[in-house]
């Protein structure tokens, strides 16, 4: 039998952790989603972002996002610390890149829920990510969502959907789309492409 030649994995390529981009309109669920796969699956690691968003009820800092001033996102822009940044609905969002790139060096899949312009910029840097799209039932049920939720006023609303427009045309960019009918069912097939199990 051949020997594994030093350097290279013996684990079958569909097998190695992989790096998986959830993205999809605001309103459409990711954080829902994640949520409760995390719930069933704690294991499952999910890259906490960078922002200069007000956080809202209930976020809470180091947990939900880094909540940062204008100030601390110019600096981690200016050296480097963010794998991928965007502007988006008047605030930055940014995934911090060490965490991640220690985590993938340990052999550990890492999960990141961002827009559309950071998995594009993912895509250039590790071309060896997975992308997925959540994509909603309807256009009519995303603005339900969104405006169900509750959370933002109704300017943001305006600029989210103006964002999510673009956002449902880019869908043919990514590899997997996944319809959020269904949160369980949902949770389910992303677990499963990002391979914890
Ligand atoms: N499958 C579903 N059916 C019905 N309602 C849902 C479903 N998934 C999520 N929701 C609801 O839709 C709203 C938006 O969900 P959520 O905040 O998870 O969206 P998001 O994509 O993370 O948004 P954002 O990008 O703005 O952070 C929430 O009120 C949530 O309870
Ligand atoms: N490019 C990035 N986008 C991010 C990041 N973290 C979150 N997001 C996306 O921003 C919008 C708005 O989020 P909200 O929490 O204010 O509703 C949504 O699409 C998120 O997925 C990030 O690090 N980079």
């Amino acid at each position: 039998m051949a020997a594994t030649p030093r350097g290279t994995s013996p684990v079958p390529p569909d097998a190695r952790p992989r790096l998986t981009v959830l993205s999809g309109p605001s309103g459409v669920g990711k954080s829902t989603v994640v949520a409760h796969m995390r719930n069933e699956h704690p294991e499952v690691w999910l890259s906490v972002s960078a922002t200069t968003r007000r956080p809202r009820p209930g976020e809470q800092h180091g947990v939900h996002y880094f909540f940062v001033s204008d100030e601390e996102m110019d600096k981690l822009i200016a050296n480097g610390e963010l794998l991928e940044w965007a502007e988006f609905a008047g605030n930055r969002y940014g995934t911090p890149r060490t965490a991640v790139l220690e985590r993938l060096e340990a052999g550990e899949p890492v999960l990141l829920e961002i827009d559309l312009q950071g998995a594009r910029q993912v895509r250039e840097s590790m071309p060896e990510a997975r992308l997925v799209f959540l994509a909603p039932p309807s256009w009519d049920e995303l603005v339900r969502r969104l405006t169900g939720r509750g959370t933002e006023p109704p300017e943001v609303i305006e600029r989210r959907l103006a964002a999510a427009k673009v956002e449902l045309a880019a869908e043919p960019e990514f590899d997997q789309t996944l319809v959020n009918t269904s949160v369980e069912d949902v949770a389910r097939e992303l677990l499963a492409l990002t391979n914890v199990v």
